[in-house]
């Protein structure tokens, strides 16, 4: 009875989650990232609104996820969750929404279509060395793709954002150490949100210890020295951006052309390199691994692609520009399909409800309330994607198809949506473009389950075989 009490008491969900945040603990932590396979099974039981805590609401209609993340919405991130990330002077960590904006403003100009198009030159750099690189395991055994599209994608996002790179694709067998330390890192995200205190004892620890304890963790301190020395090195003696390769991050952070702002902390730089590090790695490398799998495993789309590019891209030792490579329709459907069941965000992004009460999809919700709808109960929701498990790139192409982006969100809305959207578009492209163009792939023992099972950590954390194929260069 005094469960069912309290101001979400109309919304239906078990009676444990009402009064404990530990329910959903129980799933995040001990069950390795089950808790969206378990909200699948809530939704089905209790209807498209459900109580996930005690002050927690989780919605899987799209109207919902539209009046969430609308462009005007005044709901702000929840810090119980971005507080976990540890990047909170970021454009990813601030919850402030004001902060936010403003570090948007800053680092906009760089993320623009004009930006992306602009160095596009630094990505094709990264794309070629990750064909010449897969090619050199012609005559050999398979190739770790899992690891090499992430290598790329790595490469790609240090070289555009700091004018640097890891080098990750010339690493053997593409297993460079912050690498392994980056996909390792993405499942603690339950434990600290949980467990907030281990950051503090974890900042007091000699590093030899942490090291004994957790040794991927090696990679991340390396991965911590180096954006430390670079960002000191540049707070040092700020003219060396003055002969950079190109525009990075820190030439906007540092030397703005807006007349008002505060410039960033040396912890604020710091952070936001992380962020844009994880946020741009692991979420390109992750479509492109998807999308290379599943159109091998399928005759006919792989046959139907490379028509599509052999005939409009007929030179293989020319070059394909971005804008060019837009334009062909079944390569965007590829990319499409390959971004929807690929999952990208998986965690339902949690919103705080305020200032004042809000009516999401004609349910009263109290400020304070956190509430959120996850992207993956959009791209799997039948009604809009028929046989969503599927992948068939034909859906974007049929004329009463999916035309209407609101179906389509990956990168989230409103005003925190995806800061790195055109960045990601351009490297899908010529990613995809590339690979197929000029390289044949035999798959090697990796199957459709080792796509589909896959635990919540925020981003998709795949637990079983990593894709792997035999590769042969074309003509
Ligand atoms: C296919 C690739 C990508 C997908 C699916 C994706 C998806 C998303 C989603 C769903 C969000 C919203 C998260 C939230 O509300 O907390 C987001 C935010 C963000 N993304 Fe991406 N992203 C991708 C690529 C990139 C790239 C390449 C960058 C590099 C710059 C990037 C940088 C960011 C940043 C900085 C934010 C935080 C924006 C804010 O909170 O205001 N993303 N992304």
């Amino acid at each position: 009875e005094v469960l069912n009490r309290g101001p979400l008491k109309d919304i239906p969900g078990p009676r444990l989650a009402r009064c404990t945040r530990w329910y959903r603990a129980y799933f995040d932590v001990l069950c390795d990232g089950g808790f969206l396979k378990h909200l699948q099974g809530l939704h089905a039981r209790y209807g498209p609104v459900v109580q996930i805590g005690p002050k927690e609401v989780h919605f899987s209609d799209v109207a919902a996820f539209h009046s969430i993340y609308s462009s005007r919405s005044t709901f702000t991130k929840d810090p119980a969750l971005y507080n976990a990330f540890k990047q909170d002077l970021s454009s990813f960590g601030f919850v402030d929404p004001h902060k936010a904006k403003q570090r948007r403003d800053l680092l906009g100009p760089l993320f623009s279509r004009r930006a992306t198009l602009d160095l596009e030159c630094t990505i094709q750099e990264k794309v070629d060395k990750l064909v010449s690189r897969i090619l050199s395991y012609e005559n050999g055994g398979p190739c770790n793709l899992f690891m090499a599209f992430r290598s790329a994608t790595l490469d790609i996002i240090t070289s555009y954002c700091f004018a640097q790179s890891f080098d990750a694709l010339d690493h053997p067998n593409f297993h460079h150490p912050i690498l392994s330390a980056i996909l390792s890192g993405v499942t603690a995200i339950w434990t600290f949100k949980y467990f907030p205190s281990l950051y503090f004892i974890a900042d007091r620890m000699p590093g030899w210890l942490i090291h004994r304890i957790l040794p991927v963790s090696k990679g991340y301190t390396d991965l911590f020295a180096f954006l430390s020395r670079h960002i000191d090195s540049i707070i040092a003696d700020p003219s060396q951006l003055d002969t950079a390769d190109h525009q990075t991050i820190y030439h906007h952070l540092l030397h703005p052309n807006l007349a008002k702002h505060d410039v960033p902390s040396r912890k604020s730089l710091l952070d936001e390199s992380l962020t844009l590090l994880g946020a741009g790695s692991e979420t390109v490398g992750n479509v492109v691994t998807t999308g290379v799998f599943h159109v091998t495993r399928d005759e006919r789309i792989s046959r139907t692609l490379r028509a599509e590019l052999d005939q409009e891209w007929p030179d293989v030792h020319a070059r394909m520009n971005y804008q060019a490579l837009e334009k062909l329709p079944y390569l965007t459907a590829v990319i499409k399909e390959s971004v929807r069941l690929a999952h990208g965000v998986v965690t339902p992004i949690p919103r705080v409800v305020g200032p004042s009460d809000a009516f999401i999809a004609g349910v009263h919700i109290p400020a304070g309330t956190v509430v959120s709808s996850g992207i993956t109960f959009i791209h799997e929701n039948p009604d809009i994607f028929e046989d969503p498990q599927k992948f068939w790139p034909e859906r974007w192409l049929k004329k009463d198809g999916i035309s209407n982006d609101n179906f389509f969100v990956p990168f989230s809305k409103g005003p925190r949506m995806c800061l790195g959207v055109n960045l990601a578009w351009c490297e899908l492209y010529l990613l995809f473009g590339n690979t197929f163009r000029k390289v044949d792939f035999r798959i090697h023992e990796t199957g459709l389950e080792d796509f589909s099972d896959f635990q919540e950590h925020w981003l998709p954390v795949f637990r079983r075989r990593q894709f792997q194929a035999f590769v042969k260069g074309r003509g």
